[in-house]
């Protein structure tokens, strides 16, 4: 089953978790929060105290983008706030395997993540120990841009690395989800689809998921 999950940078932050809830009743699955520095991309958004406030607000996953440089300073407080997943960019950190075990001895489930220009060999080595795999559909640092075809053969790729360790492993894409798009990442090998402004642009949040999954 192909799992969607609303990216709140799109949403807004002065009713942020009527806005989550709005989604949960949409029929979301994972809750997406993008977490940035201004240094590993040139935005600056959401701390562990914002993902502290909207935990007691929503029982789905919240599954944390890490888009910060030294991720393994952070990580402890995200998982203290209430993360589910928390991600990890490849390009970010200089000791991958260790930041993934830090997520997983705090309890979190640990998820990777490669930018379009990244190669997918980059993770080939942390495949086994990771629970997701996040493929930027975009440059990140910004919601509302277009969507990069060529990361498309990339997602099959992952997907055949994913099938080879036998694992329940989610193939997630971000950057540029819409009903246009949605068919062709999932037909590449993507289950969860990070959708913003898709979703949090429509005045129906309700059909605007629905809208992508009967795209597919
Ligand atoms: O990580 C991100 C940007 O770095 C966002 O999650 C992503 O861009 C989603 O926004 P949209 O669906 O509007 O493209």
């Amino acid at each position: 089953m192909v799992k969607i999950a609303p990216s709140i940078l799109s949403a807004d932050f002065s009713k942020l978790g009527e806005e989550v809830l709005d989604v949960e009743k949409g029929g979301a699955d994972y809750i997406h929060v993008d977490v940035m520095d201004g240094h590993f991309v040139p935005n600056i958004t959401i701390g562990s105290l914002v993902v502290d406030a909207i935990r007691p607000v929503t029982k789905l996953p919240l599954d944390v983008h890490l888009m910060i440089e030294n991720p393994d300073q952070y990580i402890p407080s995200f998982a203290k706030a209430g993360a589910d997943i928390i991600s990890v960019h490849v390009e970010a950190t200089p000791h991958l395997h260790r930041s993934i075990q830090l997520i997983r001895e705090l309890g979190v489930k640990p998820g990777v993540v490669i930018n379009p220009a990244t190669p997918v060999s980059t993770i080939q080595h942390v495949i086994e120990d990771v629970e997701l795999v996040l493929l930027m559909t975009v440059n990140p640092g910004f919601g509302g841009q277009a969507f990069i075809p060529s990361v498309l053969p990339k997602i099959t790729e992952v997907r055949s690395l994913v099938n080879q360790t036998g694992k329940t492993i989610d193939v997630e894409v971000d950057g540029g989800i819409n009903p246009d798009t949605a068919k062709q990442v999932v037909e590449a090998g993507a289950n969860v689809l990070v959708a913003g402004s898709a979703i949090y642009n429509s005045r129906n949040r309700q059909n605007a998921i629905d809208m992508i999954k009967g795209s597919l």
